[in-house]
C-alpha cells in the first residue's frame, strides 16, 4: 500500500490545467484566472477628491480664510477652469480636483454666503484628494493564477477589462455503483439502501468550480458498468463510488482494466479510504472511490478536490490543513493515516468516539477531520494537531 502522499503525487501526475476560454466578467465568479488582468487605465484616471467640501491652494487652508466660489466640480462633471489663490471650487467626492487646487477642506469645517466661504477655526490637516493611479496605474495587474473572487471581479470591471482568461471548468462525471442502490424518492427493495454519496460529490465539485453530472447507478454487472462508463465519454473526470474492494461483486477495477485504464495505484494506507484506485481512462483521469459514505468523502478531501484545483490551473498542493488543540487524549495511530472525524468546540477538536466509514450523521455533524499520522503516538488533550476543515 502507498501512502497518502505517493497516493496524492499520483494523481497529480493523472491531471494538468484544462484548456483556456475567454469569460464574461459576470460569469466569472470562483473560476480561476489563467492569464493576469492588465488594467487598460489608471484608477483614478485624475486626481479625485475623497470628501464633500471645497477645493482650496495649500496656502489659502488656513482657518478664517474668505474664499471667492469660482465653480462646481461633481462626479463626473469637473470644473473646467484653473484655481487660483483666493479661490474655492465647491467640490464632491469622486469629482476632478481642479489643476491649482491641492486641498479639500470639508463641508463641516466651511461657511457659505452666497459665492463667498469662510474657512472653519478649526481644519484638519488631511488634503482629501486621492491622487491620479492612487488604486492602480495603466499596466498593473491581477496576478494569476488566483480564483476570482468578488473583489477581484469588481477590481478587473475598474481595470475596464470586461473580459478574463480562464481555464475551462472541469467536466465531472459520478457514477454510483452497486444493487443495492436506488436514487432518493424512489421504492427501495428490502435489500436496498438510498444512493447518498453522489449528491455530496456532486456539491463539493461543483464548489471548487467544477461541472458535476450524476450519470445513472450501474449495477454491480460488467455489462451495466461499461454502459454507465460509455456515458462518461466526455468527462476529464470520472469518479466511481463503491465496488473497490475486493468482494465478488467489486467489479468497477476489472471493468476499468477492460476498457483501458491505466491504473496508477490501487490501496492507499489510510483510513477510511483505504480501497482507492486511481488512472487514465482514455482522455480522462479516473479515480474509484470506495462506497462507504465517509470513506468517498475523506478521500474526495484528501484527492479530488486538490485534482479538481489543479485542472482548472491552481497549483497541486494538499488539502490546506489548520492547526487546533485536541480536547482529549488521543491513542497511538496504527499503520494507516487516520481522518478522524471531529467536532470544533470553543477552538478544540472534539472527535467523535464512533470513527465507522459508514456514519453520515456523524460527518454531517463534524466539522474536522483531524490528520494522524501513521504509526503516530499518542497525544494529549491541548496538543495542537492537524485537521482538515470541513
Ligand atoms: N474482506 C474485506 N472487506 C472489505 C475490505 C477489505 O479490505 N477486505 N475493505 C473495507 C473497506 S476499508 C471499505 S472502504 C469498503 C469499500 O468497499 P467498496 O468500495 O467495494 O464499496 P461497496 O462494497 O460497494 O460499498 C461499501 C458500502 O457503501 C455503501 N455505498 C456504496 N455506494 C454508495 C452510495 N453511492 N451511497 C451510499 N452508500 C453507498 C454500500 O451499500 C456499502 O454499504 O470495503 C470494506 N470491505
Ligand atoms: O478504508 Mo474503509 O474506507 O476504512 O472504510
Amino acid at each position: 500500500m502507498i501512502s497518502v502522499a505517493e497516493a496524492l503525487a499520483h494523481i497529480f501526475d493523472l491531471v494538468a490545467p484544462l484548456p483556456t476560454e475567454e469569460v464574461a466578467l459576470e460569469d466569472a465568479a470562483g473560476r480561476v484566472l489563467a492569464a493576469p488582468v492588465i488594467a487598460r487605465r489608471d484608477q483614478p484616471p485624475f486626481a479625485a477628491s475623497a470628501m464633500d467640501g471645497y477645493a482650496v491652494t495649500a496656502a489659502d487652508a488656513r482657518p478664517g480664510a474668505s474664499l471667492g466660489v469660482i465653480g462646481t466640480s461633481a462626479a463626473g462633471h469637473g470644473f473646467d477652469g484653473t484655481l487660483a489663490p483666493g479661490q474655492a471650487v465647491r467640490i464632491f467626492t469622486g469629482a476632478p480636483v481642479p489643476p491649482g487646487a491641492d486641498r479639500v477642506i470639508i463641508q463641516e469645517d466651511v461657511m457659505r454666503d452666497g459665492d463667498r466661504i469662510t474657512l472653519g477655526d478649526r481644519l484638519d490637516s488631511a488634503a482629501h484628494i486621492r491622487p491620479a493611479g492612487a488604486d492602480f496605474a495603466c499596466g498593473d495587474t491581477l496576478s494569476a493564477p488566483r480564483r476570482l473572487r468578488p473583489a477581484d471581479l469588481a477590481l478587473a470591471a475598474a481595470m475596464n477589462v470586461p473580459r478574463v482568461t480562464a481555464h475551462r471548468r472541469p467536466r465531472v462525471a459520478i457514477i454510483a455503483t452497486g444493487d443495492e442502490l436506488v436514487m432518493p424518492g424512489e421504492t427501495p427493495g428490502p435489500d436496498q439502501i438510498i444512493a447518498a454519496n453522489g449528491f455530496a460529490l456532486t456539491a463539493m465539485a461543483e464548489a471548487e468550480g467544477a461541472r458535476a453530472q450524476m450519470l445513472p447507478i450501474a449495477r454491480d454487472t460488467e455489462a451495466s458498468l461499461r454502459a454507465v462508463f460509455a456515458q462518461a465519454r466526455d468527462a476529464d473526470l470520472i469518479l466511481t463510488i463503491g465496488g473497490a474492494s475486493v468482494g465478488d461483486h467489486d467489479l468497477v477495477g476489472k471493468v476499468a482494466a477492460d476498457l483501458g485504464l491505466n491504473q496508477s495505484f490501487y490501496k492507499v494506507a489510510m483510513r477510511p479510504g483505504k480501497p482507492l484506485m486511481a488512472g487514465r481512462l482514455g482522455d480522462a483521469t479516473m479515480i474509484g472511490l470506495p462506497g462507504n459514505p465517509v470513506s468517498a468523502l475523506v478521500c474526495a478531501h484528501v484527492f479530488v478536490l486538490p485534482a479538481i484545483r489543479v485542472m482548472q490551473g491552481l497549483p497541486a498542493e494538499p488539502a490546506p490543513a489548520s492547526r487546533a488543540p485536541v480536547a482529549c487524549d488521543l491513542p497511538a495511530n496504527g499503520p494507516r493515516a487516520h481522518y478522524m472525524r471531529a467536532r470544533i468546540i470553543d477552538g478544540r477538536l472534539v472527535p467523535f468516539d464512533s470513527q465507522d466509514s459508514a456514519l453520515l450523521t456523524i460527518l454531517s455533524e463534524a466539522r474536522a477531520l483531524i490528520v494522524r499520522a501513521p504509526h503516530e503516538g499518542p497525544r494529549q488533550a491541548g496538543e495542537r494537531v492537524d485537521y482538515l476543515p470541513l
